[in-house]
């Protein structure tokens, strides 16, 4: 410990106004009632190939005092972005990121937004926009003469932004306004934001600091509008005045609910002049004669490549998701521990975590989280290369196709697992967790978003299904399904009809071949369901959007969340296996965690299941099944997210400390705070109020 700190301490006990407050033992007793696990082991194997990474991470913020979430809580707005600008400037180094070493390996992009992420999603996020969003436009879309602004992006001599969205339109990018007219006499592109709801709105990083941006535009050549094109666009001078360029406006989006360390702004165009080279030309070019070329011809597919660098983003999303959950339940679980309310007849009080429906409510969130990072590890982070190699060799591939698919259903699912863990763990810190102090708020806050960009969850979500009905269309045509993650599809009805669940009780139940089937059953069910409302929807619609759109409730969105489940359930039973090979004891325990998240998953479905195969037995066997894993795995669960949480200084939460004490650390942050004991600078307003004279 710094001297600093050690004398703020002596400092703080020797003016604090509270009865000392005696060691608190209830974590420890709490820990001592879970099995022993080999805690190394867990972390190595959870993290998986980003396990040095994310260490690397957690050792430069715990040394740096810049990272230190209780002197955030009090910073303003302003403040808030330099220390986030700070914070990048501080780690950034450490990845050693360029054209290269990304194009080798991604996953070394994203070790370092998982390390940052540990922290805060605000952080992760701040450097996203440019290291993702930005840089991965422009290294996918363009040509050999945009490397060079790689290049600078990676050493951030330049610093990018993302600019898609408009104020009049965000998930429907192929209607946005700004327009892009090509002028062969100068062989320039005029950009125009021909209406206010055409202002480029939210976008991270441009409000302050980006000096460039990837603009999403229409292109009109010869007055033909040819779709929507990506433009890579200087907004800002990068020398030492940092203006913005004449035909350029640029602004700050305000005050928003969360993420106010990210200067999301907004941007218009006013017949703002751009060279050629600003089109970001691998697929579409014009040509020295003033011709425009396109290698795909279809407008839909070409927009769809055009988007591709969201793929990173998307990816960085799900694993932000398992991150706050990860560290809102720390927060949770360890609080449950200690907090103690009511007792018995007699006796004393009972940690609340005692109470099966405090179990109830968290338990099941951990068994999520651990599927989210299964999924993080095994469909998402080692499959990431081959998508973007297949992507450049054949974007219209199979691969390319499924991964997106995959990835869409990954990051609807799991951000709705977020947000739901994340108000869960708010209500059950009660009171306490309202305090800023407790980092619930912000987490929670932070994770909102999430099912918004990126796609927002109830549009992106439809790729999925859309998808899952391509691929079946083709066995209509007499072709066989190469999708690896539809294999079990059956196509035919009557198969699908003959399904009966083999269980009658919890015991045959908790049977990973009897939960799997029913975890493909569901899919199946809802794809021959959705297909019938499709059909007959057509009979009554005005063309093939409107019965899509009709037969959305109940069914598309149902079964590409069932599509994203049953991803997640393979994942994480994969990794449950590679556990249990390497050590038995976890093992059992996290084959206990699938089959909550299981179990759970079938529990959540059960109307679909009820309305075709299940009967109140079975309901009954569900029930026993999760209250009697959600007990046996509370007194483990301390002890499991002791192994995986992230380290008290990087998480900052007064009542997520591992040493359990919450009181101690609440009230030494509290009377720390600015102005606790001073009178209000209202006073004189009060006295008035009051008719006190002064
Ligand atoms: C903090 C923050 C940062 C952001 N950063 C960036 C950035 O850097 N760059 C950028 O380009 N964008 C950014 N965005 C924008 C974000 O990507 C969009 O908000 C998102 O894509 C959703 O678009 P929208 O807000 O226009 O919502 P809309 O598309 O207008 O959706 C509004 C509602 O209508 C529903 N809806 C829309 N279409 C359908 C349909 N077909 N069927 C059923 N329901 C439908 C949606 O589900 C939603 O509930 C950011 C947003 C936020 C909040």
């Amino acid at each position: 410990m710094s001297s600093l700190k050690r004398l703020n301490l002596i400092e703080s006990h020797l003016t604090s106004r509270f009865p000392t407050i005696p060691f608190d033992e209830s974590l420890n007793d709490y820990r001592k009632k879970g099995t022993p696990i080999n805690k190394t082991l867990l972390l190595e194997s959870y993290l998986g190939h980003f396990y040095p990474g994310i260490m690397e991470r957690r050792r430069i913020m715990h040394e740096n005092p810049l990272f230190n979430h209780f002197d955030e809580a009090e910073l303003s707005r302003e403040a808030l972005r330099k220390r986030i600008v700070q914070q990048i400037a501080a780690i950034y180094p450490s990845a050693g990121l360029n054209y290269k070493v990304v194009k080798e390996d991604y996953t070394k992009k994203l070790e370092l937004l998982y390390g940052m992420a540990d922290y805060d999603i605000a952080l992760a996020v701040r450097l996203l926009v440019h290291l993702v969003l930005y840089t991965d436009t422009v290294t996918n879309l363009g040509t050999a003469k945009h490397l060079n602004l790689v290049d600078r992006a990676y050493n951030l001599q330049d610093y990018g932004s993302f600019g898609m969205t408009e104020l009049g339109h965000g998930s429907n990018v192929a209607s946005v306004e700004t327009t892009a007219v090509y002028d062969h006499s100068t062989r320039e592109f005029i950009l125009n934001s021909p209406t206010a709801t055409s202002a480029k709105w939210w976008i991270g990083a441009i409000g302050k600091t980006a000096n460039m941006s990837v603009i999403f535009a229409q292109l009109f050549v010869d007055n033909i509008n040819k779709g929507v094109h990506a433009f890579v666009v200087p907004i800002r001078k990068n020398d030492a005045s940092h203006e913005t360029f004449p035909g350029v406006v640029l602004g700050d989006c305000g005050k928003k609910i969360g993420l106010e360390g990210i200067d999301n702004g907004f941007i218009l165009f006013k017949n703002y002049r751009i060279p050629y080279d600003c089109l970001l030309d691998k697929f579409s070019s014009i040509n020295p004669e003033g011709k425009f070329k396109s290698a795909i011809k279809n407008k839909e597919k070409r927009f769809g490549i055009m988007i591709a660098g969201l793929v990173g983003g998307r990816v960085s999303c799900t694993s932000g998701c398992e991150q706050d959950m990860r560290n809102g339940l720390t927060i949770a679980l360890r609080f449950s521990a200690v907090r103690k309310q009511f007792s018995g007849q007699e006796g004393p009080e009972l940690p609340v975590l005692n109470y099966p429906l405090q179990r109830y409510r968290l338990i099941p969130h951990l068994a999520k989280t651990f599927a989210t990072r299964a999924s993080v590890i095994y469909s998402l982070g080692t499959n990431i290369n081959t998508f973007f190699k297949r992507l450049e060799e054949d974007p219209e591939c199979l691969e390319v196709n499924e991964f997106h698919a995959v990835l869409s259903a990954l990051k609807v699912v799991t951000s709705w697992y977020g947000i739901a863990c994340l108000q869960e763990c708010r209500e059950a810190v009660g009171g306490l967790g309202y305090s800023s102090y407790a980092q619930l708020g912000r987490i929670r806050n932070n994770q909102d978003v999430m099912a918004t960009w990126e796609g927002d969850n109830s549009v992106l979500i439809q790729q999925a299904g859309k998808f899952l009905f391509k691929q079946v269309q083709k066995t209509f045509k007499g072709q066989k399904i190469q999708a690896k993650t539809l294999k079990f599809l059956k196509t035919d009805i009557n198969e699908v009809n003959l399904f009966k669940p083999k269980f009658e009780n919890s015991e045959q139940l908790e049977n990973e071949a009897v939960l799997l089937e029913i975890i493909e059953y569901r899919v199946n069910i809802l794809l021959h369901q959705s297909l019938l409302k499709l059909q007959e929807n057509t009979m009554t619609s005005i063309d093939m959007i409107d019965a899509w759109n009709k037969a959305q409730v109940y069914y598309i969105q149902e079964l590409s969340k069932a599509y994203g489940e049953l991803i997640l359930t393979n994942d994480f039973l994969r990794f449950v296996n590679e556990l249990a090979a390497k050590d038995q004891v976890l093992g059992k325990i996290f084959r206990k965690y699938w089959l909550l998240y299981t179990i759970g998953v079938i529990e959540k479905s059960l109307v679909t299941l009820m309305e075709n195969v299940f009967n109140a037995t079975h309901v009954k066997a569900i029930r026993e099944s999760i209250m009697r894993l959600c007990n046996e795995l509370a007194e483990d669960s301390i002890q499991v997210i002791d192994a995986l949480a992230t380290p008290d200084l990087v998480l900052g939460s007064v009542l997520g400390v591992s040493d359990g004490q919450i009181y101690k650390k609440m009230v030494e942050t509290v009377e720390k705070g600015k102005r606790v004991y001073e009178k209000p600078e209202w006073l004189p307003l009060l006295l008035k109020v009051k008719g006190i004279k002064n």
